[in-house]
C-alpha cells in the first residue's frame, strides 16, 4: 500500500543525531516532502508520561521493554500511520532499533521477545530508512558530559553502551539497505554533509488521498 516515507534516527546517547535531524526535515521540505517530527519514547501525551517514567523512575528490562512498545503504540497508532497514510514523511528521532540496542544488547534482554513485540505493535510497519550515528562510547560520553546531566540510561557506563553500540552493527548487519551508518566521529559539519547526501536524493512518495 503506499505510504509516505519513515525515516528514524538512531544512535548511542552523545552520538549526535539530534543535531542533525532539523537540517534533514529542511532539506526534505526544499524537496517538496510535508515532513512530520516526532521521537521515542514519545510523541504523544501518553508516550511522553510513559517517557518521564522510563527516563526517571528504576524497572527491570522487561517493564523497560514493554513501557517503550506501549508508548510506541500509542505513537504509532495516533501519530505515524496516520501521517503516513497522508503521504507525510515521518522522521522520528529513535524507534524500534533502539530497543534491540538498549534493552536487547544493553540490558541482555531476550531478542526472541522483543521480535514478538514488535510484531504485535508494529503489524509489519518497519522504517524506510534509519540513520544510523555511529561514534565510539568515550567520544559521546565526552560529548553528553560537556552538554547535559545524564538521566536514567545515560548514567550507564561505557561497557553498556559499547554493548548497546554492537546491537546497532547487528541491526545494520540484518538490514543494510535500511540502516544506513554514518561515522559520527567526525566534525558537525562533515556528519551534516553526510545525513544530506542520504536524505536529499529521496522523492516524496504521496499518500492515498
Ligand atoms: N560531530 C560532532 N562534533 C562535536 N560535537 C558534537 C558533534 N555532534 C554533536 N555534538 C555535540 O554533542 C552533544 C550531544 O549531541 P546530540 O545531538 O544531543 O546527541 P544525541 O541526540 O545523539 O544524544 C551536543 O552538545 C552537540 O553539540
Ligand atoms: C526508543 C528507546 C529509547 N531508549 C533510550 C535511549 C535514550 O537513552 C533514552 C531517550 O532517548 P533520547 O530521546 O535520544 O534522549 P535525549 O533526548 O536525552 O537524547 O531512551 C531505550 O532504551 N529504548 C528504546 O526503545
Amino acid at each position: 500500500m503506499a505510504h509516505g516515507l519513515f525515516i528514524t534516527f538512531e544512535g548511542i546517547d552523545g552520538a549526535g543525531k539530534s543535531s542533525h535531524i532539523e537540517a534533514a526535515a529542511q532539506a526534505l521540505r526544499e524537496q517538496g516532502h510535508e515532513v512530520v517530527m516526532s521521537r521515542e519514547p514519545g510523541g504523544t501525551p501518553l508516550a511522553e508520561a510513559l517517557r518521564e517514567l522510563f527516563l526517571h523512575r528504576p524497572m527491570d528490562a522487561l517493564t523497560e521493554a514493554l513501557l517503550v512498545f506501549a508508548a510506541r503504540r500509542d505513537h504509532l497508532a495516533t501519530v505515524i500511520e496516520p501521517a503516513l497514510q497522508r503521504g507525510c514523511t515521518v522522521l522520528c528521532d529513535r524507534f524500534t532499533d533502539a530497543t534491540f540496542a538498549y534493552q536487547g544488547a544493553g540490558r541482555g534482554f531476550d531478542l526472541a521477545v522483543l521480535s514478538q513485540l514488535e510484531a504485535w505493535v508494529q503489524q509489519g510497519r518497519q522504517p524506510d530508512m534509519t540513520l544510523w550515528f555511529d561514534v565510539p562510547p568515550a567520544v559521546a560520553a565526552q560529548r553528553r558530559a560537556a552538554a547535559r546531566a545524564a538521566d536514567r540510561l545515560e548514567a550507564e557506563d561505557l561497557a553498556f553502551f559499547e554493548r548497546v553500540r554492537s546491537g546497532y552493527e547487528a541491526r545494520r548487519a540484518a538490514d543494510p539497505g535500511r540502516v544506513r551508518c554514518i561515522d559520527s566521529g567526525q566534525s558537525l559539519e562533515a556528519v551534516r554533509a553526510a545525513v544530506l547526501a542520504l536524505v536529499q536524493p529521496l522523492q516524496p512518495r504521496g499518500g492515498l488521498l
